[in-house]
């Protein structure tokens, strides 16, 4: 059977009404999509950010991590992506390999901005990447940040880890998402940290910042949807709660799943380090 027609005739959602959403303090509500069909449900069931992310690289090719994504294959999803919605802000993931230097990261900016129809950037990391992060910016491209645990470093870290354990560790993560905020970035990923932790730099910053596994303090949320659909292949890290159980639809898991991120219902404690 097919869905019956069925548009959305909501506004857009630009980046600023995501500021105005964290003043508010109104819970932003993210998924990842890779293709038209899902981000059109996502647009009907309120998803606020739609995330074009490289985890397709996993869920989506089927490879073991991130790395072998290009520019390219984030183009051709983001592409598909925008022809099924219309309202939620739709942020490129920034592939491994993409900003070598500022004058390349911009020249593949501009293309997943313009081609891609999406309206922002995502960077992982801070360091060497804050003057990409500024040249990107200066230059009226949009960027969200992401600090905590970022999966293209998976070869240095050697695996998928809960990141700022120590104190030490916590003032680094801090001082990373500090870094990249004064860097230009309009938002924030904080991925994979202590929920006090995820408290602690969510009151740090002026930007919203979207956790996943961060805890439920953050502005936002954001899952990748083979995971709240239970059909990723990988062992399911903590954070990942499938909202299909109980919801019957794919459209009712990603309504459940908007609703228990608008009443912080989710992550509760089960689902935070
Ligand atoms: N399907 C999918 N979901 C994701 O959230 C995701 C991807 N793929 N691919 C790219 C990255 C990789 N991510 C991951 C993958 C595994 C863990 C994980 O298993 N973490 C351990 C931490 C254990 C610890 O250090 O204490 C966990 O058990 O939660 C976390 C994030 C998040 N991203
Ligand atoms: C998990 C999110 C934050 C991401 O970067 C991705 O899906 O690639
Ligand atoms: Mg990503």
């Amino acid at each position: 059977m097919y869905a019956e027609p069925r548009e959305v005739r909501a506004t857009p959602l630009t980046v600023p009404d995501l500021m105005r959403m964290r003043v508010e303090r109104q819970p932003i509500a993210a998924l990842t999509a890779y293709e038209a069909s899902t981000a059109a449900l996502m647009d009907l069931a309120g998803v606020d950010v739609i995330l074009i992310g490289d985890s397709l690289g996993m869920v989506v090719q089927g490879h073991r991590s991130t790395l072998p994504v290009t520019v390219e294959h984030i183009l051709y999803h983001a592409e598909a992506v925008a022809r099924g919605s219309q309202r939620a802000v739709r942020i490129a993931d920034m592939p491994f390999g993409s900003c070598p230097d500022p004058q390349t990261a911009y020249r593949n900016a501009a293309r997943l901005i313009a081609e891609g129809n999406t309206a922002m950037v995502k960077i992982e990391g801070a360091g060497v990447m804050l003057p990409v992060i500024e040249y990107l910016v200066a230059r009226d491209i949009p960027v969200c940040g992401h600090v905590g645990l970022t999966p293209q470093s998976v070869l240095k870290t050697g695996g998928y880890k809960l990141q700022g354990r120590t104190d030490e560790a916590a003032e680094q993560v801090l001082a990373n998402a500090r870094a990249v905020q004064n860097a230009g970035a309009a938002l924030m990923v904080l991925e994979c940290v202590p929920a006090g932790l995820g408290k602690l730099v969510t009151e740090a910053l002026s930007v919203p910042v979207i956790g996943i596994g961060a805890g439920v303090d953050c502005d936002g949320q954001i899952l990748v949807l083979h995971d709240i659909l239970g059909i990723a292949t990988r062992r399911r890290p903590k954070f990942v709660r499938n909202f299909l159980d109980g919801s019957g639809s794919i459209q009712g898991a990603i309504r459940t799943y908007v609703d228990a991120v608008r009443s912080r219902q989710f992550p509760d404690s089960e689902h935070s380090y």
